[in-house]
């Protein structure tokens, strides 16, 4: 399968190594949003940065080239695009977290959340690391675990960046230390002990892995898909 890298920075380079790996040949590799002909590539991959995502996911659909996007911070203009590809008979899968252990761990949330819910002893909050070179605060994989939690339990309605509790508020804490590729911890607190739950990625592989195997499962398929789908869990 031919790939166009829409993005060949952290993600892009260890994206082109996999895919090649697995019998691919990388034929577009970008940092730019013009430059290139999409119509060269059978899918894209876009790991870019949030201001640039949108418009490099919309170019593909209006060429008809399936997209897998892993950009986080862009997501004010998702509904948008979901309309835009629908209109264009287009493909596309965004995923916060492309890895199988995160996708797991989105289960495993939702599971715990569900329990957590008739016990109103216990107060949430979360917290997220990053590397230093991160532009969003918080991660796109904290934003969607809470979202999980959300949908799951009855006590809260909404996440807000900060460590301060408020009621039916999510408190994220996003910290960003050298070198981190990606670990986020929910717990779950009470007076008289804390349950966590944590996903510590050793590197940027399983990310990587998740992408090319989602381009692989997209190929020939019109519409829009999750990872779970690709997956086929939960
Ligand atoms: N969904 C997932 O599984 C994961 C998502 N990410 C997300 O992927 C994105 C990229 O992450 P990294 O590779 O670590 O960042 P990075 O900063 O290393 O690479 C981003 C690249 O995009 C390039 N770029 C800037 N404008 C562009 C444009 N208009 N078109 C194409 N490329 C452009 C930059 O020059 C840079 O090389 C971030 O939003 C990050 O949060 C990162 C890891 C996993
Ligand atoms: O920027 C990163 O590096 C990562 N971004 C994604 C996110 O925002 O959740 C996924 C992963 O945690 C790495």
């Amino acid at each position: 399968m031919k790939i166009a890298l829409l993005g060949y920075g952290k993600m892009g380079k260890t994206i082109e190594k996999i895919a090649i790996d697995r019998g691919h040949e990388i034929v577009i590799k970008t940092s730019d949003e013009d430059g290139y002909d999409i119509t060269k590539a059978d899918v894209a991959i876009d790991f870019s940065v949030p201001n640039a995502a949108f418009f490099n996911i919309v170019n593909c659909f209006k060429h008809q080239v399936p997209v897998i996007s892993g950009t986080t911070g862009w997501l004010d203009n998702y509904n948008k695009a979901i309309a835009i590809c629908e209109e264009e008979k287009g493909a596309f899968i965004y995923a916060s977290n492309f890895s199988l252990g995160v996708n797991i761990f989105f289960e495993l949330n939702n599971y715990l959340a569900k329990m957590m819910g008739q016990l109103k002893q216990y107060e949430v909050s979360m917290e997220e690391i990053h590397h230093t070179q991160k532009l969003d605060a918080p991660s796109g994989t904290a934003i969607s675990l809470a979202e999980g939690i959300i949908k799951e339990h009855p006590e809260y309605t909404n996440w807000k960046l900060g460590n301060e509790e408020t009621n039916k508020t999510i408190p994220i804490t996003a910290k960003r230390i050298e070198n981190v590729p990606g670990t986020h911890r929910i717990d779950y607190g009470s007076h008289t002990d804390t349950i966590s739950i944590t996903h510590t990625a050793h590197n940027r592989e399983g990310f990587a892995l998740g992408a090319v195997i989602a381009a692989e499962w997209i190929l020939g398929k019109t519409g829009v898909f999750a990872m779970k789908d690709v997956l086929n869990i939960g």
